[in-house]
């Protein structure tokens, strides 16, 4: 699991390491260096005679750059640091000149020598930074930018310098990164987007923090999803596995309840009940589902309702009624969303994308649109989730989920491939059949449905994958990759 952290959370933790006077930020220094290194020799074959620059602004940031770029030039690289302040880490550049480099000021070469560099360290803001780039900083990354996208490798030093620490927000210009080498732990904002896909490859060093308290926002893993597995005891029969009820799909929408049915069924449990209008079709796809109400774990509603089918809306409205007075979970998708009663548990489990995550906070007073869910999406799944109470998973190329107790999750598995007609209809299946799986651990603890919902998120991106690696992917042929893939992480592949 890759955890991160609040830059206050960071800067408590080393609070007590530089009053004991450990050496943090050689520490850093030495990992960044170590990591452009490699890279410099995977790119051309030697460190020796590289060109690096080093984009230097006025914190320890900048620091960390520098004292990377003296380590750089001791193994014979040409270092030039560019100084976007006259305020500049002392030591730092003292230790560069030291090693052979040179500092200047970031005039207007400073754009044209960045691009003909071989690597470009971006040292200029870290955790201390407020708010986007401002003046020369700005001035120099916009003039980047400009200049297209081949060019020098980049490495962010810490974070992409002007992103949003702890909420991942882009207020200004950013340069992308190739590889992000962070310290003593990860930052929010390089797991959350819009943010994180500016990040590259994130790399962690451990400096030797001790973090306090819980994570800001976490990513599972493969090893984490085999955990959260239900996978089945050797005395399970049907109804210890979990009965899922899928009301979904309509005469209309067949596919939705074709689709939801099947991931249930491939992703593994007890049995499906499915409730609606194409039960005949459901059937002719999917023989092992078994048609009509009876006592269900779990629930998916609405993939394929529409809310103005008034015998699926009166199913669903049934059905909240059990998930309200037994606690049991449900994945509460598309045409269901505007059936949510005002407030329910986290045992709920909502799965907008960003538009009917608009909608969904629009209607309970809170006016915004798609493309301000999209700019600050961790902020408005928060909300989401305090204003219903339900856990909250927000679809996209990077899947954000937020629960009980705060649990907070990041999941970039999937491929854009992924975005296609259905693939919502398959998730909304595989969650279910999980939370059916582990019914009693979620009324246990009411946390476990967000870890549930990014695990659900991990399989369905890699089941993407595997459908047809590097290649379009239809929703059924991600059902159909399901089996699979679970046994394949069941087995640590
Ligand atoms: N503590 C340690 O020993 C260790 C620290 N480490 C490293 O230090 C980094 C944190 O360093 P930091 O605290 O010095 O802050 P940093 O991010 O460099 O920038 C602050 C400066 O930027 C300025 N500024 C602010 N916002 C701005 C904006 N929008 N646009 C332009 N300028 C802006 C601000 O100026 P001010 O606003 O105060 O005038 C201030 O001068 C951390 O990320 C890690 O890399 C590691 O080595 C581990 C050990
Ligand atoms: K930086």
């Amino acid at each position: 699991m890759l955890l991160s952290w609040t830059s206050s959370q960071v800067r408590a933790a080393e609070e007590p390491l530089l009053a004991a006077g450990v050496p943090l930020m050689d520490r850093a220094a030495f990992a960044l260096a170590t990591r452009v290194a490699g890279l410099l020799r995977e790119r051309r074959g030697r460190v020796g005679g590289a060109r690096v620059v080093l984009l230097v602004g006025p914190g320890n940031n900048g620091g960390d750059a520098l004292f990377a770029g003296a380590f750089l030039a001791r193994r014979g690289a040409e270092v030039v640091a560019l100084a976007i302040d006259e305020r500049i880490h002392a030591g730092g550049a003292a230790a560069l000149v030291a090693a052979g480099g040179r500092v200047v000021p970031a005039g207007r070469a400073a754009a044209g020598l960045a691009s003909g560099a071989d690597v470009v360290l971006d040292g200029l803001l870290g955790i201390g930074a407020s708010g986007g780039l401002r003046g020369g900083a700005a001035e120099l990354v916009d003039a980047l930018a400009q200049r297209g996208p081949a060019g020098p490798l980049v490495v962010a030093v810490d974070v992409p310098s002007g992103i949003g620490i702890d909420d991942g927000e882009v207020p200004g210009a950013v340069l992308p990164a190739d590889l992000t080498v962070t310290f003593g732990a990860a930052k929010p904002g390089l797991l959350l987007p819009p943010a994180a896909r500016l990040a590259g490859r994130v790399e962690v060093v451990d400096i030797g923090l001790d973090l306090a308290g819980s994570p800001s926002v976490a990513r599972l893993d493969a090893a984490d999803v085999a955990e959260l597995w239900p996978v089945p005891p050797p005395e399970a029969h049907k109804y210890t596995r979990g009965v899922l009820g899928v009301v979904a799909g309509a005469r209309r929408y067949p596919g939705a309840a074709v689709l939801a049915t099947t991931a249930a069924v491939l992703t593994g449990v007890g049995m499906v009940r499915y409730l609606g209008d194409v039960g005949d079709l459901v059937v002719a796809r999917r023989p092992e589902v078994v048609i009509g109400v009876g006592r269900v774990q779990a629930w998916v509603f609405g993939p394929g309702v529409s809310p103005d089918d008034a015998s699926q809306r009166r199913r669903i409205e049934h059905a909240f009624e059990g998930v309200r007075e037994r606690g049991e979970p449900a994945v509460c998708d598309a045409g269901a969303l505007e059936l949510l009663p005002d407030r329910v548990g986290a045992h709920v489990v909502l799965t907008p994308h960003a538009g009917e995550l608009a909608r969904l906070l629009s209607d309970r007073g809170e006016h915004v649109d798609r493309a301000t869910v999209e700019a600050e999406p961790l902020r408005w799944v928060r909300l989401a989730h305090d204003l219903t109470g339900a856990t909250v998973l927000l679809k996209g190329a990077t899947t954000i989920v937020v629960g009980a107790q705060g649990a907070t999750y990041s999941q970039a598995d999937a491929p854009a491939w992924l975005a296609t007609a259905g693939a919502g209809d398959v998730l909304a299946g595989l969650l279910g059949a999980l939370l059916a799986g582990r019914a009693d651990d979620i009324h246990e603890d009411p946390s476990l449905a967000a870890a549930l919902a990014a695990a659900a998120a991990l399989v369905h991106g890699r089941a993407a994958d595997r459908a047809n690696p590097g290649g379009p992917v239809s929703a059924r042929g991600v059902a159909v990759a399901l089996p699979e893939t679970i046994a394949d992480l069941l087995a640590g592949a």
